[in-house]
């Protein structure tokens, strides 16, 4: 067993709603402790720079080229990250010198798996001298030297957290962890220490976008919009026979990979109706995939929020003889859960230990990643190392 660490978690999802941030004491193994968590909104002009600097991250052919406004967008990001573990540490009343390690995990603006791209901006150096505080980033790029699809990396974390839930809860075996984020993704809790993860279909980017363009607001609250309208069968097949549910390789997914229907397809409420039910069905579409069906699907992200998401995954779930619990009904939180991630991940870098496996993101064997910034001395800079 390892020395137990404080760490904090930094993760902006492909939302791009803002930062969560979560502390966790870890040994980045078995002892989790889940301590404080928070999120920090992007203002809209933000985000707005956030989705131009996906167009120009589409001319990206090397994983370290910031080509347009990406160079200034990745320093501006990282000082808001700054800013938010700054803001963090004083509504909790602690000191840099009380958090050992910060989880960076950056804003993902490419991410091409099947030509070995995946581009995370964030500068971990520059949040290393700005918070005085050790930084891992750049967590994903190891994997995919390794063959991995680079995501996703959050199962690690529900392997420990399972663990953890088997001592004390009666959750039906197979159990599954889904985060309805931006995209969603699914890690299955096999017997013994299996695992196995991939991404599951788009989660809430398709809804943000459609209620974006057509009712100028960012996302469906409560589901409000999908409520009023209805499924349109034909639509949501087309996204359900997507070529990614049935291919024999489970691959991971870019933002893009799925895109909002045209306006003339739907009136606003059935498009976001009809998004709500992919969302939905394509979880349910990717585990067929899995070992067995899982009986519990332990469900977090944004998109647990959704009343609309939930019903039709709970009567989805139902036909294939399964439940849905939210995350929090087994006291975990499923709004941090991933920066929570990002927290524990750091501690097992440090500690060389894998971060992804041969059944979560196809790497050729287990593997560790991510880069070290350590605050220096300001004559000296910054001292970052792989590890
Ligand atoms: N109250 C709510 N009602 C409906 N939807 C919500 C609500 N709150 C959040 N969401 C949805 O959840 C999304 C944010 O989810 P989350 O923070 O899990 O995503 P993320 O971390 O950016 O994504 P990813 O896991 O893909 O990186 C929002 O964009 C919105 O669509
Ligand atoms: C490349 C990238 O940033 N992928 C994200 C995205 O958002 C959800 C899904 O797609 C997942 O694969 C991943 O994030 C989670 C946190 C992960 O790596 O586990």
């Amino acid at each position: 067993m390892g020395k137990v660490l404080t760490a904090i978690g930094l993760m902006s999802g492909t939302s791009m709603d803002g930062i969560d941030v979560a502390l966790v004491e870890t040994d980045g193994e078995t002892i989790v402790r889940r301590g404080p968590s928070a999120g920090y909104a992007y203002e809209p002009r933000f985000r707005d720079r956030l989705k131009l600097g996906l167009e120009d991250a589409k001319l990206i052919r090397k994983r370290d080229e910031r080509p347009g406004v990406l160079a200034e967008l990745e320093r501006d990001l990282t000082f808001l990250h700054a800013q938010a573990v700054k803001a963090f540490l004083q509504e909790n009343n602690l000191l840099a010198g009380n958090v050992d390690v910060i989880g960076f995990h950056g804003q993902t603006v490419l991410h091409r798996p099947d030509e070995a791209l995946t581009v995370q901006i964030g500068d971990g150096d520059l949040l290393a001298r700005e918070t005085l505080t050790d930084v891992v980033y750049d967590m994903r790029a190891n994997d995919m030297a390794h063959g991995g699809q680079g995501a996703p990396l959050i199962p690690a974390y529900h392997a420990a957290l399972a663990q953890g839930l088997s001592d004390g809860s009666d959750i039906d075996a197979p159990a599954a962890f889904v985060n309805i984020g931006g995209i969603s993704n699914i890690t299955y809790i096999g017997a013994g220490e299996s695992i196995i993860a991939f991404d599951s279909g788009p989660g809430n980017t398709l809804i943000d976008q459609w209620v974006e363009a057509h009712a100028g607001i960012p996302y469906d609250q409560g589901g409000m919009v999908a409520a009023e309208g209805s499924v349109l069968p034909e639509l949501a097949d087309r996204y359900l026979a997507h070529p990614f549910f049935s291919s024999e390789k489970r691959r991971s997914l870019d933002r893009n990979d799925f895109l909002p229907p045209a306006a003339a397809e739907a009136s606003l409420e059935d498009g976001a109706r009809t998004l709500a039910h992919v969302t939905a069905a394509a979880i349910l579409r990717s585990a067929r995939h899995l070992p067995q069906m899982p009986a519990t699907y332990i469900v977090c992200g944004g998109g647990r929020l959704n009343p609309v998401i939930m019903k039709d995954l709970a009567s989805l779930t139902e036909a294939a003889g399964g439940r849905v619990l939210a995350a929090e009904a087994l006291g975990l939180n499923g709004d941090s859960m991933e920066a929570e991630a990002w927290a524990y991940l750091a501690v097992r870098s440090l500690r060389g230990l894998p971060l992804s496996y041969p059944g979560t993101t196809g790497v050729i064997r287990p593997v560790s990643g991510g880069r070290l910034a350590r605050p220096a001395p300001a004559s000296t800079g910054t001292s970052a190392r792989s590890v």
